[in-house]
């Protein structure tokens, strides 16, 4: 059955990632192995949406997609539900990569972001997790690929702003099954494939006035102030903020 969601006028149909999407980051090999032929649907991907044809030129314009992400409440087993994770490749002809801004809409979520050397992605040099609510924002930065937890009982509803002009690398967090930590029951565990990962930073989230939204304003309003949003896009001409977000 298709899952749809009412955004403008228009209704749009989800990209639905399913159980055997998750193969290779679950922490619970086992209990994975006994129940992926069961095809269940983890989360729903609203992609490219806009609240009118004004809008949706506004936003390919400005080189932007806005996606709403519906995350249900669950278990993989012993670990919390999650998205798959991934990496964003470089702007091109620089070495930076691009960012990322999420916003929750409903229900609260877990944002893992681990920043890997160049070259040595099992070799973690920095790893933050960000507990966000209803409203608040959180800004990937440069260099970070980042897991989504939904560790709560409710439906996480959420959306992201993002650079439409690349495909998300899923590559090295697959190849190490998985982001450096995993969410359990009784808290974080460290991923063992992995070298080196340093104790994890835990950090607040921005609040909607960081981008001049009213407080719970949702930040699709930001289409009408896209320079708010050139950081998303032309990140190397906004090293001194996305340097501070972390
Ligand atoms: O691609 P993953 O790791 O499954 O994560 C899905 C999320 O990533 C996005 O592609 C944005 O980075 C969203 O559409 C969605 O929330």
């Amino acid at each position: 059955m298709e899952v749809t969601l009412k955004f403008g006028d228009k209704v749009t149909v989800a990209d639905v990632r399913k159980l055997p999407d998750m193969e290779g980051v679950v922490f619970d090999r086992k209990w994975f192995e006994k129940i992926k032929a069961r095809n269940r649907d983890m989360y729903y991907m609203f992609r490219d949406l806009a609240k009118s044809v004004a809008d949706l030129e506004a936003i390919k314009t400005h080189h932007l997609r806005y996606d709403i992400t519906v995350i249900p409440p669950g278990m993989l087993g012993s670990e919390y539900t999650k998205t798959v994770g991934h990496y964003h490749p470089r702007v091109p002809g620089t070495d930076i990569s691009y960012p990322e801004i999420y916003q929750v809409i409903e229900g609260s979520a877990t944002y893992l972001l681990q920043k890997v050397k160049y070259g040595e992605e099992d070799i973690v040099l920095d790893v933050a997790v960000i507990t966000a609510e209803k409203g608040d924002l959180v800004v990937v930065p440069p260099g970070y690929g980042h897991v989504t937890i939904n560790a709560s009982e409710k439906t996480l509803e959420m959306a992201n702003w993002v650079c439409r002009d690349f495909s998300s690398v899923y590559e090295p967090i697959k190849r190490l099954s998985g982001a450096s930590y995993f969410l359990l029951k009784d808290g974080f565990a460290k991923n063992p494939l992995y070298r080196h990962i340093p104790s994890i930073r835990y950090l607040k989230p921005m609040t909607s006035d960081a981008f001049g939204l009213g407080s719970g304003e949702n930040m699709y309003e930001l289409i009408h102030k896209a320079e708010k949003l050139r950081f998303l896009t032309s990140p190397q001409d906004s090293m001194g903020f996305l340097t501070g977000v972390l």
